[in-house]
């Protein structure tokens, strides 16, 4: 039996050449990410990102540009992890999901351990 992937976006929230990214707590597997999370039933996938990211992060964003989509394959799931650039409009970050965070360069992304999902939209950040 097959089942569909899981739709998650995630985004990509930068203040000058810093990009933040997010980790997971030890008992999730502690590596890092991109915040953001699940689309759920009728909801777009930038209204589906801006939900998280209230939740996640306290943050009102405006979802941007567009960036990239992975299809991948984890042992007990698979899920289509597509990614937006995202601007602060308004609150101050404080994490609710999440045991850290960080604002990285795009050089410093190399030196995190990132889902297995995310490693396409790393190498893309890093190209950019
Ligand atoms: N948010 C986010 N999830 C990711 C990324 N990469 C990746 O593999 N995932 C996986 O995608 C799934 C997203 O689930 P989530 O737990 O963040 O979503 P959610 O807040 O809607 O979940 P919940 O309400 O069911 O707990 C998790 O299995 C997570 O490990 C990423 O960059 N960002």
């Amino acid at each position: 039996m097959t089942t569909s992937p899981i739709l998650v976006v995630a985004g990509v929230l930068t203040d000058g050449d810093s990009i933040l990214i997010t980790q997971r707590f030890d008992h999730e597997g502690g590596l890092w990410e991109f915040p953001g999370g699940k689309v759920e039933h009728g909801e777009t996938e930038p209204e589906a990102l801006a939900r998280e990211l209230l939740e996640e992060l306290s943050i009102k964003v405006e979802v941007g540009e567009y960036l990239t989509e992975t299809l991948h394959h984890y042992p007990t799931k698979s899920i289509l992890l597509k990614s937006y650039r995202c601007k602060l409009v308004e609150g101050e970050l404080t994490l609710h999901c999440h045991q850290a965070k960080a604002w990285v360069s795009q050089s410093e992304l190399e030196d995190y351990i990132f889902s297995d999902a995310d490693k396409p939209l790393v190498a893309l950040l890093k190209s950019k």
